[in-house]
C-alpha cells in the first residue's frame, strides 16, 4: 500500500504546537450510513452519555436552564463556582427540578417591586417570594392588566391576580402531561411546584416551540432517577466546604478547575475527594502535556480537562507563554490517558462541528464549550443589542470583571496584592436554543465520522492508535482554500 499523509503520532511529534484548523484528516472508507453512527460516550470513568458535549463552568454559561437542558440532550453542563456554595447548591437543586428543560419566557419579581413588563417578559410576570426560581409564589400578573392599569408606579404586588386560581402541577411531569394539563383546563400555562415551591412555568407557546426540536434522545439521568449535574470546585480549603453542600445537593461530578492543574494543591484536593467521597467522579486539569497528565492520573482521577490558552476568551498564552495549540494537547494527553482507561475532555476552542469531530478522532471523549453554547437561550444572562445585532454577554473566569465577582480569592494569592487577567469580557450573537442547535451540530460530527469510516468514538479511537487514521497540515493558503472564497456575498446557514 502506498504511504499517504501521515499518522497522528508522526505528525505531531515535529516539534510543532497545532491547533483544530491546522490539520485536516484524510477520509477514509464509507461502509454504513450516517445514522449507525453512535456518539455515545465517558465523560469520566463511571459517567455515561448519549452525546459528547459539556458546557464549561463559566458564569456566563452554566446555571440550571443549561445543565437541565444539557442533561436532557444527552450531554452534562458543570454548574460554576463564581457565587457562595449554597447558591452553586441550589441551581444544581433547581436543575434537577428542570424535567421539562424549557428556560421560561415569562418574568420573575419579588414582593417589592414596581413597574410592569420588561421587554423579556413574554406574556405573564409571576411574583414569587425570592423574586426569582425555585420560590413560594404569590401571584401573577398578565400583559393586558399591565397595559390596562393607570397608575404604572403602583407595586406589582397590589395588584396582582391570586395564585390560588393557578394550575401546579407536580415538577416532573414530562411534556405529554404537561400538555394534557394545558388541553383539559383551558389554560395558557401550567407552575410546575416541587416542595411547596415553584420550579418553573411552560406556556403553551413553549410547548409549540420545543414540539417544533429536533426529537430528544436518551437524557443524562443519574441513579436518583434525577438529571445528571456537574460542578466545578477550586483548590482552597474553603473548596472541601463547598463540596460538602454540592454533594448534600446530589452534584453528581465535579471538575477541579483551574488553568495548570498539576499543583500540589489540586494533588491533594484529588486526594481527599477521592477518600472522602469515593463514589463521585472527580475530573482534574487543565493540563496540556503527557507529564501533567500522568501526575493527575497517580492521584486518582476519573477525567481529565485538556485546554490551556486555547478558549476564545482566553489571555492565558499571552500572558504567561504557557499553553499549547489545542489539537496536540489533545492528541498527547489522550495519547497517554487512553493506556490508564481515562476519558479526556477537550475544553476550548470549539467553534464548529469541524472542530468537535476533530477533537473526538484526536482521542478526546468529549468536548468542553464556552462561547458555542453562550448566545443560547438557555446561558444566564438577558439579550442585549450591538450594532443592531443580538448578543449576550459572554466572559473569561479570569476576566477582571468575573473576579471582582467572587472568584479573587482565587487570584490574590493571600498575600498577593496585584490582580492580573487572563481573560475577556465580551459578548456571542443569539444562537437560539442548544435544544435545537445542538441535535444538528451533532448530526454534523456523525457525518465527519461517516467520512472517516469511523462508526463511533471507539473505533474513531482506533483508527487513531492503529495509524490508520492519516492527516496533514493545511498551509494557510490550504485553510484559504478550505472555507468558503472567491465570492462577493454569501449567507452562511447550517440548518
Ligand atoms: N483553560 C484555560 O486555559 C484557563 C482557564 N482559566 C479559568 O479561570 C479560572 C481561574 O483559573 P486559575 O487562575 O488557574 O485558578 P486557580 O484557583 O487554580 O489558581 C489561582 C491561583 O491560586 C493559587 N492556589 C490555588 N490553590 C491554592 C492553595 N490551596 N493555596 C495557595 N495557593 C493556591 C494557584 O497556584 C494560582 O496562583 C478557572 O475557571 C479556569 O478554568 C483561566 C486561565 C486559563
Ligand atoms: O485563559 C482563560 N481565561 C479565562 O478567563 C477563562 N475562562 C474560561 N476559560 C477557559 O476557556 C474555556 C472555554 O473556551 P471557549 O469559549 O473557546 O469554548 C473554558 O472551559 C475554560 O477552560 C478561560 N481561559
Ligand atoms: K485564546
Amino acid at each position: 500500500m502506498f504511504d499517504d499523509g501521515f499518522p497522528a503520532s508522526k505528525l505531531f511529534s515535529q516539534g510543532y504546537s497545532y491547533t483544530y484548523d491546522d490539520v485536516i484528516f484524510l477520509p477514509h472508507y464509507i461502509d454504513f450510513p450516517t445514522d449507525a453512527v453512535s456518539l455515545a460516550t465517558n465523560l469520566s470513568r463511571n459517567v455515561r452519555l448519549s452525546i459528547p458535549c459539556v458546557a464549561s463552568p463559566m458564569d456566563t454559561v452554566s446555571e440550571a436552564h443549561m445543565a437541565a437542558a444539557m442533561a436532557a440532550l444527552g450531554g452534562i453542563a458543570f454548574v460554576h463556582s463564581n457565587c457562595s456554595a449554597t447558591q452553586q447548591a441550589s441551581i444544581i437543586r433547581s436543575a434537577k427540578s428542570l424535567r421539562v428543560p424549557i428556560a421560561p419566557t415569562v418574568g420573575f419579581v419579588g414582593p417589592d417591586a414596581a413597574g410592569g413588563f420588561g421587554p423579556a417578559d413574554g406574556k405573564y410576570v409571576f411574583v414569587t417570594e425570592s423574586g426569582t426560581l425555585p420560590s413560594r409564589m404569590l401571584g401573577y400578573i398578565a400583559k393586558s392588566d399591565w397595559e390596562d392599569l393607570q397608575d404604572k408606579d403602583v407595586k406589582i404586588f397590589d395588584y396582582m391576580r391570586d395564585c390560588k386560581t393557578v394550575e401546579n402541577v407536580p415538577w416532573n411531569y414530562d411534556l405529554g402531561e404537561i400538555e394534557a394539563v394545558l388541553e383539559d383546563r383551558k389554560s395558557d400555562f401550567v407552575v410546575l411546584e416541587r416542595d411547596g415551591e415553584v420550579v418553573n412555568v411552560v406556556t403553551k407557546d413553549d410547548l409549540e416551540r420545543l414540539k417544533g426540536y429536533p426529537k430528544l434522545g436518551v437524557g443524562t439521568v443519574g441513579s436518583d432517577g434525577e438529571w445528571m449535574v456537574g460542578a466545578a470546585i477550586g483548590t482552597r480549603d474553603s473548596d472541601k466546604e463547598r463540596l460538602k453542600h454540592l454533594v448534600k445537593a446530589g452534584v453528581n461530578v465535579v471538575v477541579i478547575d483551574s488553568s495548570q492543574g498539576n499543583s500540589i494543591y489540586q494533588i491533594e484536593m484529588i486526594k481527599y475527594i477521592k477518600k472522602t467521597y469515593p463514589e463521585l467522579d472527580v475530573i482534574g486539569g487543565n493540563v496540556v502535556t503527557v507529564y501533567q497528565a500522568e501526575n493527575l492520573i497517580k492521584a486518582g482521577v476519573d477525567g481529565l480537562r485538556v485546554g490551556m490558552g486555547s478558549g476564545s476568551i482566553c489571555t492565558t498564552q499571552e500572558v504567561c507563554a504557557v499553553g499549547r495549540g489545542q489539537a496536540t494537547a489533545v492528541y498527547k494527553v489522550s495519547s497517554i490517558a487512553s493506556k490508564y482507561g481515562v476519558p479526556v475532555i477537550a475544553d476550548g476552542g470549539i467553534s464548529n462541528s469541524g472542530h468537535i469531530v476533530k477533537a473526538l478522532t484526536l482521542g478526546a471523549s468529549t468536548v468542553m464549550m464556552g462561547s458555542f453554547l453562550a448566545g443560547s437561550t438557555e446561558a444566564p444572562g438577558a439579550y442585549e443589542y450591538q450594532n443592531c445585532c443580538r448578543v449576550k454577554k459572554y466572559r473569561g473566569m479570569g476576566s477582571l470583571e468575573a473576579m471582582t465577582k467572587g472568584s479573587d480569592a482565587r487570584y490574590l494569592g493571600d498575600t498577593a496584592k496585584l490582580k492580573i487577567a487572563q481573560g475577556v469580557v465580551g459578548a456571542v450573537a443569539d444562537k437560539g436554543s442548544v435544544l435545537k442547535f445542538i441535535p444538528y451540530t451533532m448530526q454534523a460530527v456523525k457525518q465527519g465520522f461517516q467520512d472517516l469510516g469511523a462508526s463511533s468514538l471507539h473505533s474513531a479511537h482506533e483508527l487513531l492508535y492503529s495509524s490508520t487514521l492519516r492527516l496533514e497540515v493545511r498551509t494557510g493558503a490550504a485553510q484559504v482554500e478550505g472555507g468558503v472564497h472567491g465570492l462577493v456575498s454569501y449567507e452562511k446557514k447550517y440548518f
